[in-house]
């Protein structure tokens, strides 16, 4: 098993699928939010290039393949078109064979292989379980500013017929899902502590224009 911290040396794993979710309709920002660029990078690359580094499959969950063929990467189709972020995890989920599944949205430009890696440490640790006999948690979700954040999150494969039944009946509450898994919620203050800095900049994400400007700002400073 491995244990908190490994990853830093036995990345990417095997256990683990990276899921993209690139499937909306960004109609906020007014263009598709994958394909904006940042430092000549656009953000779909940038994001394949950081979940690489973590996870030994890629899976892109992705309604409109040919924006994304560029990249080489598997793409997955909802099974329930339009119905937003969880329906995207659900179809990726389905197709994935891995045990664990790193969800992360295509919004969110700074996540980073060490945020990455200290929650899949956490996962494979099972920490936070009080029965070494259970089966360990179905999600690790990190909570940050006071906020959960599940579209930057670990999934166990398992936890897709939840799914499942909740888009069957229309249930597209991503808090009340979250509420059903045995969710291993993981404070910012561990993750700091595991990551070494702090976690705040890697769950940024973009919804408008200004967000954008926002992040190119960011970008420029580092
Ligand atoms: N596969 C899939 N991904 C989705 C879907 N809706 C949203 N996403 C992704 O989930 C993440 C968060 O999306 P949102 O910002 O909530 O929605 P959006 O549709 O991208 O943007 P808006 O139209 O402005 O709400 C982004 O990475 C989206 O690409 C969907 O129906 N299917």
């Amino acid at each position: 098993m491995m244990e908190v911290g490994e990853w830093r040396r036995s990345s990417p794993s095997e256990r683990v699928a990276g899921i993209i979710l690139a499937g909306g309709a960004s109609r906020r920002m007014g263009a598709n939010k994958a394909l904006l660029s940042l430092n000549g990078e656009s953000l779909i690359e940038r994001t394949v290039r950081c979940l690489e580094q973590v996870c030994g499959r890629i899976l892109l969950s992705a309604n409109d393949p040919d924006s994304f063929r560029h990249l080489g990467v598997e793409c997955v189709p909802d099974v329930y078109p339009g119905q937003g972020p969880m329906a995207g995890i659900h179809a990726a989920l389905m197709a994935s064979d891995r045990p664990w599944n790193m969800v992360a949205a295509c919004d969110m430009p700074f996540i980073s292989p060490a945020l990455l890696g200290a929650l899949l440490g956490l996962a494979e640790a099972g920490q936070g379980q009080g029965d070494p006999a259970a089966a360990g948690p179905g999600a690790v979700i990190p909570v940050i500013q006071g906020r959960i954040h599940p579209l930057l999150a670990l999934y166990r494969k398992e936890t897709a017929a939840g799914l499942e039944r909740r888009l069957q009946e229309g249930e597209l509450r991503m808090t009340d899902w979250v509420e059903e898994l045995d969710a291993l919620l993981v404070p910012e203050d561990q993750l700091e502590a595991l990551m070494g800095c702090s976690p705040r900049k890697a769950v940024f994400n973009m919804n408008r224009p200004e967000d954008y400007e926002e992040a190119c700002r960011m970008d420029a400073e580092d």
